[in-house]
């Protein structure tokens, strides 16, 4: 099971989620309690070692701005919460960059479809919500069989395990789930969240 933490913004955190086996970690470079700065984020890669993806998380920018904050902090990767097109997803890849496309479980059959992302995140209608979903509704959409994607929106430690088994998803993405209070990371969250979903 991929499993990436999302809404770092202290090196301590980064550091404990690495130390836990997390695949990823996300640093949000758009409005959210969870805001870091691109500068913060580069001091924060420092912790981050090769293996581990290290993801900036932006929500309705332009493109091409959240290519350029992601370049400034250092990233590879960016997750883009937006409308968008097949042409966005070769906009990223002719920029040198990977993408996780991020959609709503209430998207349409379409959006599901594989697009040439590295990989699609299925999310709550608002994202960084903690609002939890029937995550069993994608266990059947045609398009997700057979693909790589990452289940987010609601997880925690305990519904983790079950959640993801429900949805059939390869991989998943936690944020308010592993924090003390919002944008605050308990780090013992962080460690039995990454323990149950690869346990
Ligand atoms: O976490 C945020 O504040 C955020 C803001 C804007 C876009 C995405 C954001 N986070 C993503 O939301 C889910 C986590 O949701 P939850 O808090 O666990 O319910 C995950 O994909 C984050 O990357």
């Amino acid at each position: 099971m991929f499993v990436k933490i999302c809404g770092l913004s202290t090196p301590e955190s980064v550091r404990v989620a690495v130390e836990a086996g997390a695949d990823a970690v996300g640093f949000v470079l758009t409005a959210s309690p969870r805001a870091v700065s691109p500068s913060q984020v580069s001091g924060m890669l420092a912790d981050v070692p090769a293996g581990v993806t290290a993801i900036g998380v932006f929500r309705h920018e332009p493109v091409a701005d959240a290519l350029a904050i992601a370049r400034a902090a250092g990233l590879e990767w960016i997750q883009l919460h937006a409308d968008l097109t097949p042409e966005d997803v070769t906009t990223v890849h002719d920029a040198g960059m990977k993408l996780i496309r991020a959609v709503t479980m209430a998207a349409t059959a379409d959006a599901f479809a594989d697009w040439g992302e590295e990989l699609l995140l299925i999310d709550a209608a608002v994202p960084g919500s903690g609002e939890t979903w029937d995550y069993a509704s994608m266990v059947d959409v045609t398009a997700l069989q057979d693909r790589n994607w990452l289940l987010a929106g609601g997880l925690n430690p305990d519904n983790v395990s079950q959640a993801a088994a429900a949805a059939g998803a390869w991989g998943v993405d936690v944020s308010s789930g592993v924090e003390v209070s919002r944008g605050v990371k308990d780090l013992d969250k962080i460690r039995a969240f990454v323990k149950a979903a690869k346990g």
